[in-house]
């Protein structure tokens, strides 16, 4: 069978990813018009390009339908359960960092720590009468943070964009969502907590463990691996 790789179909993570392969001696390319999502692989034989939404490689790793794939480790280990069971961590990329992180508006002078987020949680809803609401795309990963870290009386309520405008737009009254240069939280007048750290996450590339058990081209996958130092 031949070996797919899953590789972001657009913007920052593609772009970068055909590099790192290019690197490595593979050269991916996008065929067809500007809006097919068609490519090809040279240097390589036996190995197949699939462009994906960087948000559905993990669920395509998971699944088997991809055999190698690169998405942020974010991603990776929000959608898929017990990821380290359904996927394996190959090389990380030197791209695409970010951190989840929780922010709340830099107005709440009060509120810097995650204890500080409990207190003004548990006065939120004894003022309002509801649940603070943390507006984020990242639902398991967020809710096993604060669990862990003991904040209680809040509500996740989803964005799947545009989250830190959803603090102005009062929607919520606090965000967990990734940063990069911050400057998006700095626009949005919002602060991250000082112990409000998540996760820190980087374009990876991952290989599926359902996938490898269907027998992709043994030949290619050996090539494979020994061009990317594997
Ligand atoms: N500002 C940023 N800087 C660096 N990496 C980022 C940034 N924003 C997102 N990323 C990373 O890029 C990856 C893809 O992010 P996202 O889900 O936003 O994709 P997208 O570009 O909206 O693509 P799609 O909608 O097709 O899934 C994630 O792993 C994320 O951590
Ligand atoms: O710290 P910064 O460098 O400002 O980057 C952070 C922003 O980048 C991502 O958004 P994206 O551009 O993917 O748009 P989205 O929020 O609509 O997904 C992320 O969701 C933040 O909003």
């Amino acid at each position: 069978m031949t070996l797919k790789l899953g590789v972001p179909s657009k913007g920052r993570l593609m772009d970068k990813t055909f590099d790192w392969f290019d690197r490595h001696g593979i050269r991916l390319t996008r065929t067809g018009s500007d809006r097919e999502y068609a490519g090809s692989v040279e240097g390589i034989a036996g190995v197949a390009l699939v462009l994906l939404s960087a948000g559905e490689i993990p669920r395509e790793l998971a699944a088997g339908r991809i055999h190698f794939g690169v998405t942020g480790t974010d991603l990776v280990h929000e959608k898929l359960p017990r990821w380290e069971q359904q996927v394996e961590e190959i090389a990380p990329l030197g791209f695409g960092q970010a951190d989840l992180i929780i922010a709340v508006p830099r107005a709440w002078v009060d509120v810097d720590t995650l204890d500080d987020l409990d207190a003004a949680a548990a006065a939120f809803r004894a003022e309002h009468g509801f649940r603070l609401r943390i507006a984020t795309k990242y639902h398991r990963l967020v809710r096993e943070f604060l669990t862990d870290t003991g904040v209680a009386d809040y509500q996740l309520v989803d964005s799947q964009g545009a989250t830190e405008g959803t603090v102005k737009n009062e929607t919520a009254e606090a965000i967990a969502d990734i940063t990069s240069t911050g400057e998006t939280l700095r626009a949005n007048h919002l602060k991250i907590l000082s112990d409000g750290l998540v996760l820190r996450s980087q374009a990876t590339l991952w290989r599926s463990r359902v996938a490898a058990c269907e027998g992709p081209d043994q030949a290619a996958l050996a090539e494979l691996l020994r061009r990317i130092d594997h």
